[in-house]
């Protein structure tokens, strides 16, 4: 099937679109309840634009997207290139032109039923998801949720935009409007597929903008998904648009002409990249980068709690978390107990096959990745670090499960700064465990670091919880528990771990743009 599309002189061009209609997009989901691990295969085109699933114009460079948990291949990923991503920005321009005139209670409406529509599909998208990316899919289901309650949210903010009044001498006034920027590109990451598209696009819509994402090329199944969703919902064709591919396709992104805002998600050599690229349009950039940030456990914590936040800060996810306390400060007098019960608790986590409701941990993303974090503990133990638990290839009994990506969970004690483990990002399931003695010196060395993503603190000092919060130098910090991500609230980072805030009210601020309007009511008082 052809389809006719107008080039920057007006001239009409053909470009072969393969489009699929909505419903067969269904079918994917459709298939989930019956699927288990090592079952599925997806075929269907992973692009979107244009209210349609689109296979690229020509089925080049195709690279194998693996299933984590068996390393099967799950489909192919065929990146997009120029004529593509024009496509994508062309049909996006097209639905914003039309969307930002909306009100926002009109736009309010479509963004809540996708909302419901999220909630009420949110198993068959989370099998999706792990299948795709690894995590248990007792975890995905909850990233699910978060996704669908920061579209809720952002719906319930989409009404509320506005500007303001000024009175000025002489009768005259001024107005401010609170005005879209256009076509936004979302660029995420591949830890949290899908919840990372929707944070992306969800205040980018309320604001009246429309948005074209290009997943990971690691996790390309599940934004496709979001996006036949919006269109479900009632969202005009090309609102939401997926392009699939790696770096290429991402500076192609960055780089057109009529894209005003760039929302990335990744590493910090990425996103300085991306930061450079967007300079030389003068774009908007939000950068949700790296981290490597503390939790800090005083003696007079509740031990239990401590433990348990320990845990959910080093271990969601098979550690690949952007704001994981990797670095775990505990105040000497307490640290042979604590050591005690998170080794116990680490052990016991249940390494698995993802799609099990009792499995707690699955799958790192992919072979290069377990064998880079397998490396970090290797390298840990010749800088003078101990192995307490964990830190190995992990080989489940299920036979499908033979080819994937499993690793024990690891506790390293014996750290020290200046060590590697302590100093970088590892991106999987490793805890670095160190003593302190004062809450000077901790801060300290909390914030010796070039990153700032999050960090956390437990004492049942309210006073104390308080005053190391303030001195903490990073976006976020959980006082007596970690990794909890209610949508209410901004999440971003400092220094090199970004800028930029997504959830909270204040993203609308990073998606729109202000207009004053100045309003005469006599004559001119010319000086010439
Ligand atoms: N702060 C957060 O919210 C957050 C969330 C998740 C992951 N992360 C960070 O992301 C990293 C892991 O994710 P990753 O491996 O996907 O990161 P990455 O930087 O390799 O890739 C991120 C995205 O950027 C794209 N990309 C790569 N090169 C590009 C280029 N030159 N121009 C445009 N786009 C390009 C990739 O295709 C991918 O979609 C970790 O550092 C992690 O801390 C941060
Ligand atoms: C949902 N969390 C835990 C805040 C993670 C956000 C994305 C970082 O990896």
């Amino acid at each position: 099937m052809h389809s006719g599309a107008s080039d920057r002189n007006g001239k009409s061009t053909t470009v072969c679109l393969c489009p699929l209609p909505p419903k067969m997009a269904q079918s994917i989901l459709d298939n989930m309840p019956g699927a288990s691990t090592g079952t599925v295969v997806v075929t269907d085109p992973l692009n979107f634009w244009g209210g349609r699933r689109v296979k690229p114009r020509e089925e080049k460079n195709a690279e194998p997207v693996f299933e984590p948990a068996t390393g099967r291949v799950l489909c192919q990923m065929m990146p997009c290139g120029a004529e593509e991503v024009d496509e994508a920005i062309k049909s996006a321009h097209t639905a914003y032109l039309k969307w930002s005139k909306m009100a926002g209670m009109e736009r309010a409406r479509v963004m809540l039923e996708a909302a419901r529509i999220i909630r009420e599909r949110r198993e068959k998208i989370a099998k999706l998801e792990v299948i795709n990316n690894g995590k248990s899919i007792t975890e995905a289901v909850v990233d699910i949720d978060i996704a669908w309650q920061c579209i809720e949210y952002y719906a319930g903010l989409a009404g509320t935009l506005s500007g303001q009044h000024i009175q000025l001498p002489g009768g005259a006034f001024a107005y401010t409007r609170r005005e879209p920027l256009g076509v936004c590109v979302g660029i995420g990451a591949w830890n949290y597929p899908f919840q990372i598209a929707s944070w992306k696009s969800a205040p980018a819509l309320a604001c009246g903008n429309a948005m074209v994402f290009k997943p990971s090329p690691m996790t390309p199944v599940t934004a496709v998904i979001l996006a036949e969703i919006y269109k479900e919902a009632g969202a005009p064709d090309g609102l939401f648009c997926v392009v699939q591919g790696g770096a290429e396709t991402g500076t192609l992104l960055c780089h057109h002409p009529m894209v005003a805002k760039v929302s990335f998600t990744g590493s910090v050599p990425t996103g300085k990249k991306v930061m450079e690229m967007s300079s030389k349009g003068v774009k908007q950039v939000t950068l949700e980068l790296g981290g490597k940030s503390p939790l800090i456990i005083f003696k007079d914590c509740e031990l239990e709690n401590a433990v348990k936040g320990a845990l959910m800060a080093n271990f969601l996810t098979q550690g690949q978390v952007c704001c994981n306390g990797t670095r775990v400060y505990v105040q000497r007098e307490i640290m042979p107990q604590f050591l005690e019960e998170v080794v116990k608790r680490t052990k016991a986590i249940p390494v698995g096959d993802p799609l099990l409701d009792g499995t707690r941990m699955g799958a790192l993303i992919s072979k290069p990745q377990l064998e880079k974090v397998l490396g970090f503990v290797s390298q840990a133990k010749k800088e003078g670090g101990r192995v307490l638990c964990g830190g190995e290839p992990f080989v489940p009994s299920d036979p499908k499960l033979k080819g994937g990506y499993f690793m024990s969970p690891c506790v390293l004690d014996n750290c020290r700064d200046d060590m590697t483990c302590v100093k970088e990002e590892i991106f999987g399931p490793v805890m670095s465990v160190m003593p302190f003695d004062t809450e000077e010196e901790v801060i300290r060395r909390a914030n010796n670091t070039t990153f700032g993503l999050a960090s956390g603190v437990f004492t049942r000092d309210i006073s104390r919880a308080h005053r190391v919060a303030e001195n903490l130098e990073a976006g976020t910090c959980f006082i007596n528990n970690y990794n909890i991500s209610p949508v209410e609230v901004p999440f971003g980072g400092y220094k090199m771990s970004g800028f930029g805030r997504e959830n909270g009210q204040v993203t609308i601020e990073y998606y729109s743009q202000l207009k004053t309007v100045v309003v005469e009511m006599g004559d001119v008082e010319s000086l010439f």
